[in-house]
């Protein structure tokens, strides 16, 4: 079919959508703001039907497959959309959500003749595909006709035009869906069976943030009846880039999931008073430059407390907690009157021992009160009763403030308190000396959040707290211990694990190698998957990026680029002539008047940035300077330290110090200008003085 047929036969399509979906919201009526229950219930199922119909009125679909069943003569149309709807006279199926079994034929299929399939509820189907689609409707409006795939046409190469139409467009401040072009690979990922620990190494581009995104609105559309949207969470490293992806899933159609960092649900769910050292943090001693910084071998704190044999250890510690709580003392309410210590430990240890530690406590307590109370009945004579009963009670008192407090933080500060009789030999010095000056200042870290949660489910259990679906995004950031913890929230592992190991710059505590992960779980329960292609930048930038990858000591194969060809990467030496800050900020107003929305000034430490930040601010450039802590993302021009510009993107990135000091020939260095290089999307220059980094070739730095 002609281009022009084609746009004219879709433009039909689409009026007699836009006229169905005008029908069926005026039949849907007014609201009801009545008491009756059941009108009530109805009244939320219009109200879900009209908003679904409402947001597809901008875009009903974006791709049509035809598809021949076996056995049939002629195939049939499936229109694809965000949302689904069907007929209001016969009920047949009009638009088919992306998430209905038959619409991953629109993903899995990337060309050829032959014979397809899907897996439907009743069974696989069979049959041909005759014509994919892509269909792109902005506001109501057909603005593109693209056909990947035509039977008995000559379907040259398959490059995915609409993929690189979409991947060329200049981004804002917030994360896209990307339903319209999930590629075959992102798919396999989306639709991957439930109840696994899904393992994802991508390379950075690749969709991985995205994919998980989509993977939960899938689970939640596949499996109504076994996972709740309030029982899903999503874990990502900071809150601004919360803020940044926060788009996605409503867009999906999807709400109530929640989306935390790792260390705000940790804080929330200890409930207690934990205050976190108040030094330099994390980034003040680990992202320093490379004379300053610790040894990347040492027994790093975080790497050691997120370890399983820590967890372990722990285990130990609280079982030994746990035998020893009760005092080997009766309870003697007055003289004569006797709860041998033998029954108060039967109940605590053989009836009460399927509870945890503190639920035991509080029956144990209760039980004590009750028996006393029985006790005190049994005193015929009122005053002497009266007597009694105040001293008894006084003395249950008295026993009960004897027994040890269940809390995860005083726990913590016992077993390191300096003369606590439950420590042994194998937490090393450093870190124990370290933990003991902390706990004398009650203070905690980072790293003892997790163990710190640990020892809470141990001792209160899960406070009614389960998952159905874990995502842990930059996965590679993570402890062996933080996955374990969030496993034992869960009925079944079902996890979706994605990260980069080339963007491991929390190598100090988070994991070296994937199959740290792999040991938690048992081989069936797990799979695990690569994503070699990148999406977000060009030909020019990926290749550069693989340059620095291969420093990164990960041994990861290169990143594989759609093709998309832009500008070359520069590399540009500041003579002295010209300032710096007027370098950038030159570069910075070229970019903008070439249309990018997003420009990022990725410094290698947070104090260049606020340097970088004054300079450019007086030259007169607007930006925003990104700090840790910080909750939004603004979009516009950035500076921001390469520690939390990870996960983010933009359209140009501007690297103002691309020196040897800044960024030496150290795997942590490398992973750390890998990912600020691999932020852009269009645009890549690198700024230095003196020596650039050995991290990239010599040809590169003379482009
Ligand atoms: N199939 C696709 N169609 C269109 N755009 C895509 C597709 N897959 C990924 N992208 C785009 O590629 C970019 C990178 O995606 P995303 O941030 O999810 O990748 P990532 O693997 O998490 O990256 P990183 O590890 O570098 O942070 C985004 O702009 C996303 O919209």
């Amino acid at each position: 079919m002609e281009r022009q047929d084609a746009y004219l036969e879709e433009q039909a399509r689409l009026d007699e959508t836009l006229e169905e979906i005008e029908r069926q919201l005026e039949r849907i009526g007014p609201r009801y703001y009545g008491d009756v229950y059941i009108e009530q219930v109805l009244d939320a199922k219009r109200e879900e039907m009209r908003s679904r119909l409402t947001l597809m009125r901008n875009e009903p679909y974006f791709g049509r497959i035809d598809f021949r069943e076996k056995g049939r003569t002629e195939p049939t149309p499936l229109y694809i959309g965000k949302r689904g709807m069907d007929l209001q006279e016969t009920g047949q199926p009009y638009v088919i959500d992306w998430r209905a079994p038959v619409a991953s034929l629109f993903y899995s299929f990337t060309g050829g003749d032959g014979p397809v399939e899907y897996e439907a509820p009743e069974g696989v189907i069979a049959g041909e595909i005759d014509l994919k689609r892509n269909i792109s409707i902005r506001e109501r409006q057909l603005e593109r006709v693209v056909d990947s795939y035509v039977r008995g046409g000559d379907n040259l190469g398959l490059t995915d035009e609409f993929l690189l139409y979409r991947l060329g467009e200049k981004k804002d401040n917030r994360l896209r869906d990307i339903v319209s072009t999930i590629q075959a690979e992102q798919d396999a990922i989306i639709r991957a069976p439930k109840n696994r620990a899904l393992i994802i190494q991508g390379a950075a581009g690749s969709g991985k943030t995205t994919v998980a995104l989509h993977r939960l609105a899938y689970l939640l559309y596949q499996y109504p009846e076994q996972i709740r949207a309030d029982r899903m969470i999503i874990f990502a490293p900071n809150a601004m880039f919360l803020d940044y992806i926060s788009g996605v899933l409503p867009e999906l159609g999807v709400g109530d999931v929640r989306q935390t960092t790792f260390s705000d649900w940790a804080l929330e769910l200890l409930g207690e008073d934990v205050k976190l050292a108040g030094d330099d943090g994390e980034s003040g001693t680990w992202f320093r430059l490379a004379d300053e910084r610790p040894a990347a071998d040492s027994v790093t704190p975080g790497r050691f407390k997120g370890s399983i044999g820590y967890m372990r250890w722990l285990d130990e510690k609280l079982e030994a907690y746990e035998r020893d709580f009760l005092p080997d003392i009766p309870f003697v309410p007055w003289s004569g009157c006797v709860l041998p210590a033998a029954v108060i430990r039967e109940w605590f240890e053989v009836e009460y021992r399927h509870y945890p530690l503190a639920a035991r406590k509080e029956r144990l307590v209760g039980r004590m009160k009750r028996w006393l109370d029985m006790q005190l009945a049994e005193i015929g004579d009122p005053k002497i009763r009266k007597e009694r009963s105040k001293a008894a009670k006084a003395k249950l008192r008295a026993y009960i403030g004897k027994l040890p407090p269940v809390s995860a933080l005083q726990f913590h500060f016992r077993l390191y308190g300096g003369k606590s009789e439950l420590m042994d030999g194998f937490v090393p010095e450093a870190i124990r000396k370290q933990t003991q000056k902390d706990a004398a200042k009650r203070v905690v870290r980072q790293e003892d959040l997790a163990p710190l949660v640990w020892i809470h489910r141990a001792l209160h259990g899960t406070d009614g707290q389960t998952f159905d679906h874990v995502v842990v995004d930059e996965a590679q950031d993570v402890s062996p211990l933080q996955i374990a913890l969030l496993r034992s929230y869960m009925k079944e592992p079902s996890f979706t694990l994605l990260g980069d190991m080339a963007q491991g710059i929390h190598a100090y505590r988070g994991l070296h190698r994937w199959e740290e992960l792999f040991e938690l779980f048992e081989e069936a329960q797990r799979l695990y998957h690569e994503l070699k292609l990148s999406y977000r930048s060009t030909l020019e930038i990926i290749e550069f990026a693989n340059r620095v990858l291969t420093h990164t000591g990960t041994g990861l194969s290169p990143a594989q680029p759609v093709f998309r060809s832009g500008d070359p990467v520069e590399v540009v030496r500041l003579d002295g002539g010209e300032s710096r800050t007027s370098r950038i900020s030159g570069i910075i107003r070229q970019h903008l008047a070439e249309g990018m929305r997003t420009i990022a000034v990725i410094g290698r430490t947070e104090a260049d940035c606020r340097e970088i930040y004054a300079e450019l601010s007086e030259a007169g450039i607007e930006a925003s300077l990104i700090v840790e802590g910080q909750r939004a993302y603004q979009g516009g021009v950035s500076v921001a330290p390469v520690s939390l510009s990870k996960g983010l993107e933009f359209d140009a990135v501007l690297l103002p110090d691309a020196d040897s000091r800044r960024y030496t020939a150290s795997p942590e260095d490398a992973k750390l200008l890998y990912v600020a290089c691999t932020r852009a999307l269009h645009r890549l220059t690198l700024l230095y003085d003196g020596e650039v980094t050995p991290l990239i070739s010599a040809d590169e730095s003379d482009a």
